[in-house]
Formats: C-alpha cells, sequence, structure tokens
C-alpha cells in the first residue's frame, strides 16, 4: 500500500469473452492529481474507468483505491465518484430533484446537501428546475459532474467529462476540476481532446489495445530522443533555412518552403538537435519569433505508439483469422502451388 497513490494497480486484466478489454495493466495515480487517459478507440479506457468506479471486477491482478484493495468481494473504498460513458439521470425529473434524488439515494440529508453550489460550481442554476429530457449533451455532462461533487469524493473519475460542451462550459468544467486538485481530490479521466488532457493533466498513460504504453508526466513525452515537427518564424527565412538543413539531428520538413508563404521553417528534431539549432540561430543574430511543434507532444506520441500497436494487433488478429481459415489457408497455398 502507497499512501501517495489514489490508484495503484498491478497486472489488471479484463476480459469479456473472448475480448481482453484490459491485458495487464500497471498503473499509478497519485493523489491531488489530474491523470488523464487516452488511447484508440477499443482500447480498454471505459473497462479501467469502470474498474475504478468499482462498476466491474478484474479478471486478475491487484488494484487499490485510496490505499483500499479491491477484489471480487467489492468493498466501497468510499469518497470515489464519477460516471462512465454518460451520466444516468432521470428525464422527467429537473437537474435539481436528479441530484436531491441522488443524494437522497446516498442517505443524504437533500437541504445540507450542496446541491445549489453543485449545480452553481458547473454553471447550471440557470436551467436547474428544467426538466433534464430537453438538456443538451453538454449540460447533461455538466450535471453528471454536480452529481459526482455531491459526493465529495476524494478520488472523481470521468468518462469523456467534456463531450458537448462549448468553449465557456469547458472552461467552466476545467475550472471546477482544477480547482477540486488544488483541493486535494485526484482525478482520472478519459479524453479523446488532447488539448483538453494537455491544459488539465500532469501525467498521461495512453493505452493500446489493453496494454499501458506510456504513463508518467506530460513533459516526459517531448523531452528526450523523441522527434517531433516545430515551426520556426524568424527573422531571416532564408539563412535559417540554410542552417536548419546543416544542423545535425535536424531534418527539414519535405514542403517547408511552401509553408506559410515561406515565413516558416517546419524542421523535424529531438529536443537536444532543436535546442542547438535554435542557439545557432541566435549566435549567426537571427531572431527567433515563434516556435511551436506542429502537433502538440501528446499528439505525436499518441500517434506513435498507438498506430504501430493497432497495425500490430490488426495483422496478429489477420494471421490468426488466416491461420484457422481454411479458405485463407487454401488462397496462400496457391502461389506456391504454382510455382511447383
Ligand atoms: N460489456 C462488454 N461486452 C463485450 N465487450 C466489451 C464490453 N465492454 C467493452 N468491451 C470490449 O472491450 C474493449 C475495450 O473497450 P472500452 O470500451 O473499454 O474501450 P475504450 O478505450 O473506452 O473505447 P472508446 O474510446 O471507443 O470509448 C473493446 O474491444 C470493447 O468492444
Amino acid at each position: 500500500m502507497d499512501a501517495h497513490l489514489a490508484v495503484r494497480a498491478r497486472g489488471i486484466t479484463k476480459c469479456f469473452g473472448e475480448v481482453v478489454a484490459l491485458d495487464g495493466i500497471d498503473l499509478d495515480v497519485a493523489r491531488g492529481r489530474i491523470h488523464g487517459l487516452v488511447g484508440p478507440n477499443g482500447a480498454g479506457k471505459t473497462t479501467l474507468l469502470a474498474l475504478l468506479l468499482g462498476l466491474a471486477v478484474a479478471d486478475s491482478g491487484r488494484l487499490e483505491i485510496l490505499g483500499m484493495p479491491t477484489g471480487r468481494t467489492f468493498e466501497d473504498p468510499g469518497g470515489v465518484a464519477g460516471f462512465v460513458d454518460a451520466p444516468g439521470l432521470y428525464p422527467s425529473l429537473t437537474a435539481r430533484q436528479n441530484l436531491a434524488a441522488l443524494a437522497a439515494l446516498r442517505g443524504d440529508d437533500t437541504r445540507s446537501a450542496g446541491i445549489d453550489d453543485a449545480l452553481e460550481q458547473v454553471g447550471l442554476t440557470d436551467v436547474a428546475d428544467d426538466r433534464t429530457r430537453g438538456f443538451s449533451l453538454g449540460m447533461r455532462q455538466r450535471l453528471g459532474l454536480a452529481a459526482a461533487l455531491l459526493a465529495r469524493p476524494r478520488l472523481l473519475v470521468l468518462d469523456e467529462p467534456a463531450n458537448g460542451l462549448d468553449p465557456a462550459g469547458k472552461k467552466h468544467v476545467h475550472g471546477v476540476l482544477t480547482r477540486l486538485a488544488g483541493e486535494g481530490t485526484t482525478v482520472v479521466l478519459s479524453s479523446h481532446r488532447m488539448d483538453d488532457l494537455e491544459a488539465l493533466c500532469s501525467e498521461v498513460t495512453i493505452l493500446a489495445t489493453g496494454r499501458v504504453v506510456f504513463s508518467g508526466p506530460l513533459g516526459e513525452l517531448a523531452a528526450g530522443d523523441r522527434e517531433l515537427a516545430y515551426r520556426l518564424i524568424t527573422s531571416d527565412p532564408a539563412r535559417a533555412h540554410r542552417l536548419a538543413a546543416a544542423a545535425p539531428g535536424v531534418r527539414l520538413a519535405a514542403d517547408t518552403a511552401g509553408r506559410h508563404g515561406g515565413e516558416a521553417l517546419v524542421v523535424h528534431a529531438p529536443v537536444p538537435a532543436l535546442d542547438a539549432l535554435v542557439a545557432g540561430l541566435v549566435h549567426a543574430g537571427i531572431a527567433l519569433r515563434e516556435l511551436a511543434p506542429v502537433v502538440s507532444p501528446l499528439e505525436a506520441a499518441f500517434l506513435a505508439l498507438t498506430e504501430p500497436r493497432a497495425a500490430e494487433s490488426r495483422d496478429t488478429r489477420q494471421r490468426e483469422d488466416d491461420a484457422t481459415d481454411p479458405r485463407r489457408q487454401h488462397a496462400q497455398a496457391q502461389p506456391q502451388e504454382a510455382g511447383q
């Protein structure tokens, strides 16, 4: 047991029939952090969140939540709230009545449950007495978050919380999550929105076909040997182009000259080579006016780490299909036969 961890998972496996949704997951989530979960469709994010919420039980492995081991006889560690897929709401009840019903189910006094406060936190005060039947996706997500807040969780688990939110709603929700983390609540959230994850999370876990392919601080994704594409705007594009072309470890993007009217230089480089190029430009008296990754480090890592695995998994499945499909075995045998 580690007191600093809100979640500690070791070797978690979960299958649905033949489908291996989680395949030996190890995960550490530090208390008071916002931890992002990202991965392609079907990677296992929702399954993992469901385990954290106690909605499902792992087939094997060890999962500790808020310091308590969970198991087949799931003991609610208390202090965990959130939703997967989408929050469950009663459509014929108003937003306020929905929260009151949830509070009553938990045995809380609905007058002191903090319903107005929760509605205000997520920006739904104006529609508190509207039936949720007419709520948009973004409003439902916000009400789901309000419902989770009522439980005053120490671990908040959210599946795509920014789904359907307009920019103001997103800002609101980001503000709530950041404040909660500041107060010590741990937040684990899944999202396909890299910009949301980068804005909110200190750490991310990237899943691919049920396995962890990266877990750690966001900063680690940009560091080291990983080569990213960067756009540079300088005071002297022609000289900057020549210097970049000669810089060790730096590759010019094929169409760099055509971009941004020839003003911008696009290079592929790991961080140390980029640093040396920037130092070289400055040394040559060329001012750097803008330097930004073309795709964010998280998005680049996501693509680099998940696409090969998805392709590998497809290839494996294809090989397995081929091996068990007599028609394919026959089809594959044909060229050999033809050559005989
Ligand atoms: N109840 C279930 N019954 C059968 N298979 C399931 C079930 N739940 C999940 N799966 C399968 O487990 C795998 C992981 O699904 P999961 O929903 O956890 O992925 P995800 O990363 O959340 O995907 P998405 O980004 O599309 O929501 C998928 O192959 C999915 O089809």
